[in-house]
């Protein structure tokens, strides 16, 4: 695999992982900037770079890891041609980001999610992407060692925001709302919660190892004239599918208004 010196606009939640991920595939030469010079202090070994054109100057792949609202105003103070570039906004398209950007500037857009944190992130690459075929195998390998990578078309990239990249957050509530029913029900709340997180872990594994469907799998907790198919019940009365499709709707359109 060629290797390309990363670069890195803003130093927040996410370039932390992605950052993760570039030193367990074993490149130590990177180069950062962040408005917060404190935030660019915490990874160790990164050359800290005066400007976002310093940062374009200095390395080969440059991560765009700044708020999409800020993205426009990053991309304008960018005079260096010809690099490669890697969003990870939320619902900035490609066609937006080639427009603020010099003209002969090469983007990839993808999604990620943070449970790249600890090496279990879901990554969406958008294709086809302008980056040469080693950019691409290099951009893979590192995400490769910090999550799954999937494919789709540039037109399914709001679709995919609103099941990984949002979806931890969705997660995190059922678990809370499972953990905090337990507890009321005379659980201590640790334990209620360790139970919780368990329960996804295993069911995630489950789903994993079997190749079982989510419904043939339901189907063998719920048995016959047992308690699950009680809850069940509850979740189907009130349409808990449903308002999953409408919190995900509301979270696909957002990502296509963020593109306007
Ligand atoms: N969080 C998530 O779950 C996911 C986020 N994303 C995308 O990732 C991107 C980053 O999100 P996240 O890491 O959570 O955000 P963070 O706020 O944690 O990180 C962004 C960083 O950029 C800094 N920054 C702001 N303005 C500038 C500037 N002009 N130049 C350089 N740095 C600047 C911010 O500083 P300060 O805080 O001082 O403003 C902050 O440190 C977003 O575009 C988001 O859509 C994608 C998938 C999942
Ligand atoms: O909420 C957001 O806008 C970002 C993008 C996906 C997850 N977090």
């Amino acid at each position: 695999m060629k290797v390309y010196k990363p670069g890195f606009i803003g130093c927040g939640n996410m370039a932390s992982a992605i950052i993760g991920g570039i030193k367990q595939a074993g490149i130590t030469e990177l180069y950062v900037f962040d408005k917060d010079m404190e935030k660019c202090r915490a990874f160790d070994g990164a050359t800290i770079c005066k400007s976002v054109d310093d940062v374009v100057k200095s390395a080969d792949i440059i991560f765009l890891c700044v708020k999409p609202n800020i993205l426009p105003e990053v991309l304008k103070e960018i005079t260096v041609e010809g690099k490669a570039f890697v969003s990870i906004a939320a619902g900035i398209t490609v066609e937006k980001i080639r427009e603020l950007l010099r003209p002969a500037a090469r983007i990839m857009r993808i999604m990620p999610n943070t449970p790249l944190l600890v090496g279990k992130g879901a990554i969406c690459i958008q294709m086809p992407t302008d980056l040469s075929e080693g950019e691409q195998i290099f951009i893979e390998e590192i995400f490769s060692a910090i999550g799954i990578v999937e494919h789709v078309g540039g037109n399914l990239m709001d679709s995919v925001t609103g099941v990984s990249g949002s979806g931890p957050a969705y997660v995190y509530m059922f678990i809370d709302a499972l953990a905090k029913a337990g507890a009321k029900h005379g659980l201590p709340e640790d334990v209620s919660l360790r139970l919780a997180v368990q329960t996804f872990e295993g069911a995630c594994e489950m789903l994993k190892q079997t190749g079982d469907t989510p419904s043939q799998l339901i189907h063998n907790v719920c048995s016959p004239g047992g308690t699950t198919i009680e809850a069940m019940k509850i979740f189907d009365m009130n349409e808990t599918r449903g308002i999953i499709e409408w919190a995900v709707d509301a979270c696909v359109a957002k990502s296509k208004e963020l593109s306007k």
